[in-house]
């Protein structure tokens, strides 16, 4: 008989329904297992049955490999994958957070924090949509993105990743699933994982759930609220996912109330696939069920039963599949674990699988590479760029504003450690896992794109960290400064003091106490500067904005005004915090919602 589930025209479940009833348990241990793309090679691929893999932060096959050199090594894992018994495709994740960001030359869209000011979800649909085509560009067909973490303190390393400390905007900004995965037809149903084929990608909300609640925001710790609080808080922006038709959520490293994300089984089964009624299929984050015991893999098999019984369908194994898929073949054959969970997890992979397309298209053409780092997503990222920007301070004098600043001036200078760094403006998540500082990928420093807007006759002096002396023995019209964080991810990026590294605020008191400036700040949430505003003359929050720096000078000169409010309540001091919109005692420096207006010359 023609295989069923080999036929497109059958109906979604009962191209399910006959594939799962041909399986082994091998192979359907192997559909519930990703590894990172370093360990795996075809022969694996159809050996072990292997369901999926992933690029971590920074696994790239080669340094600054081309869109078609991507598309090569997934294409041969892929037909690993096709010559085993059933020939099931493998699925492919990457984290393209803020475009296809491990991927040289990709376009590097502003990070989460910067698309919550833009309050824009039509814009953020936009960028969602050209993530997707370069992230097809590369061969891959799952993002694991968006993060709709609420950060609810900016001492959390992950603040960046999160579009802001309100719930609503977050759920605004889930308008990016329907970007990645393609729009739901108005007569299609909501709630059910889609995928809309070959320009479109399967997206990820994550990290299930809580993650942005953490203890003094401390990475992957404990979330202490109540349900009403968790549900409130933490919660509405699955809602809309789900809604939206999300084909996979990851579930968080951190704990709620003392228990492991990752074994909670009335949060993951209960709540999420019971209640929700979600129909994709829940991953687990990289080693997440290592994670759960400390030290880290001291049980291992108990992680596994843990994980697999509370409703994780695709382990992130990381790099130890055989030890992973010995141990849960172990567990099911002596029923720690029942069948009907294994197959749960199956029928959920694969509906994904089906849904989007990858039976009939399993393979990509090498022609996808010219999507990767095109103008058009250049230009969106320079628009999100000139919308994510908020001016907190502009002139001394409430009738003398500095901005916009004037094209033409006798001769201008440019200071600090990030105005000529296309890494430190890209942040974490960017060709490396915790990104890089330097000449890291193609992009629009801010220095060039200074220079590209100004008037022929300025002249433009640049000084990374510039002495008063020097600056006193030149007649400098005005000065930019434009220096912040530099590049983290994750655990790296907690910091309990917020304060701007070295030699940040050298250069700013050093220019600002010399000239009239403005300072460009650069930072993946609010961090302390009220100390500071006094000296400056203006001051504009960039956080992180990505490869397309022209759009700030856009709005720095005045071709665009400043539209941008604070989706993240800038704080005076870290004693105050966690401190968020709505608490009762709220004294910040800068409220949420708060952000002054320029008018386009
Ligand atoms: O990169 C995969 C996931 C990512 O999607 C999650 O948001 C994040 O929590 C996460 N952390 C790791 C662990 N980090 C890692 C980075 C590079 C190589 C190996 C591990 C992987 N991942």
């Amino acid at each position: 008989d023609v295989m069923k589930y080999k036929d497109p025209k059958q109906p979604l479940n009962v191209r399910i329904k006959d594939l799962i009833g041909r399986m082994t348990l091998e192979e359907k241990i192997g559909q519930m297992t990703q590894v990172d793309r370093s360990v795996a090679t075809p022969d694996v691929m159809r050996n072990y049955f292997i369901g999926s893999l992933l690029s971590g932060g920074g696994s790239v096959p080669a340094k600054e490999a081309s869109p078609e050199t991507w598309i090569i090594m997934v294409n041969d894992f892929q037909k690993g994958s096709l010559s085993t018994r059933l020939g099931i495709p493998m699925i492919y994740g990457i984290d393209a957070v803020h475009g296809n960001s491990n991927v040289y030359n990709a376009t590097i869209f502003p990070h989460n924090i910067g698309l919550g000011v833009t309050r824009d979800p039509e814009l953020v649909k936009k960028i969602g949509a050209a993530t997707a085509l370069e992230v097809r560009a590369t061969g891959i067909n799952y993002a694991f993105a968006p993060c709709v973490a609420v950060c609810r303190d900016p001492r959390w390393g992950r603040c960046f990743e999160s579009f802001s400390e309100d719930p609503n905007i977050v759920r605004q900004m889930t308008e990016i699933i329907p970007g990645l995965q393609g729009e739901i037809p108005s007569n299609g149903r909501q709630g059910v994982p889609f995928v809309d084929g070959q320009s479109k990608v399967a997206a990820c909300a994550k990290h299930f759930v809580g993650d942005g609640g953490t203890t003094r925001g401390i990475n992957e710790n404990d979330t202490v609220i109540d349900f009403h609080d968790l549900l409130s808080i933490h919660m509405p922006p699955y809602y809309d996912a789900v809604r939206k038709g999300v084909a996979t959520i990851m579930v968080s490293y951190s704990s709620w109330n003392g228990l492991k994300m990752h074994r909670n089984q009335q949060l993951l089964t209960g709540f999420l696939k019971n209640t929700l009624k979600f129909r994709g299929f829940v991953i687990s984050d990289f080693k997440g069920i290592d994670k759960m015991t400390d030290p880290p893999h001291a049980n291992y098999t108990w992680s596994i039963q843990e994980s697999v019984g509370a409703g994780i369908d695709m382990i992130m194994v990381g790099y130890n599949y055989f030890e992973f898929i010995d141990g849960l073949t172990y567990l099911a054959n002596n029923n720690f674990i029942p069948m009907c969970r294994i197959d749960d997890a199956v029928k959920r992979i694969l509906r994904v699988k089906f849904v989007m397309g990858l039976f009939e298209n399993p393979l990509t053409d090498l022609s996808m590479g010219k999507y990767l780092g095109e103008q058009d997503h250049r230009d969106l990222a320079r628009e999100a760029v000139r919308k994510s920007l908020v001016l907190l301070k502009n002139g001394k004098c409430v009738d003398q504003p500095m901005l916009p600043l004037p094209k033409k001036s006798t001769k201008i200078l440019v200071a600090g450690s990030h105005a000529d760094n296309i890494g430190n403006q890209c942040g974490g998540w960017t060709i490396e896992w915790h990104g890089e500082s330097g000449n890291i990928t193609k992009g629009t420093t801010i220095l060039s794109a200074v220079k590209n807007a100004v008037d022929p006759t300025t002249e433009v002096v640049y000084v990374e960290n510039p002495t008063p002396d020097f600056i006193k023995s030149n007649n400098f019209s005005y000065a930019i400064v434009v220096t912040g964080e530099y590049p983290y991810s994750e655990s790296s990026g907690d910091s309990q003091d917020l304060t701007i590294p070295e030699p940040g605020l050298t250069t700013i008191m050093n220019v600002c106490e010399s000239i009239k400036c403005v300072v460009v700040l650069m930072s993946g949430r609010p961090v302390v500067i009220e100390p500071y505003v006094s000296s400056m003359d203006a001051l504009v929050a960039a956080w992180l904005p990505g490869s397309e720096g022209q759009g700030v000078t856009d709005v720095l000169f005045g071709d665009y005004g400043f539209t941008g409010k604070l989706a993240h309540t800038w704080f005076k001091t870290v004693d105050q915090l966690p401190m968020n919109v709505g608490d009762p005692h709220y004294d910040p420096l800068y409220p949420f919602g708060y952000g002054l207006t320029t008018e386009p010359t």
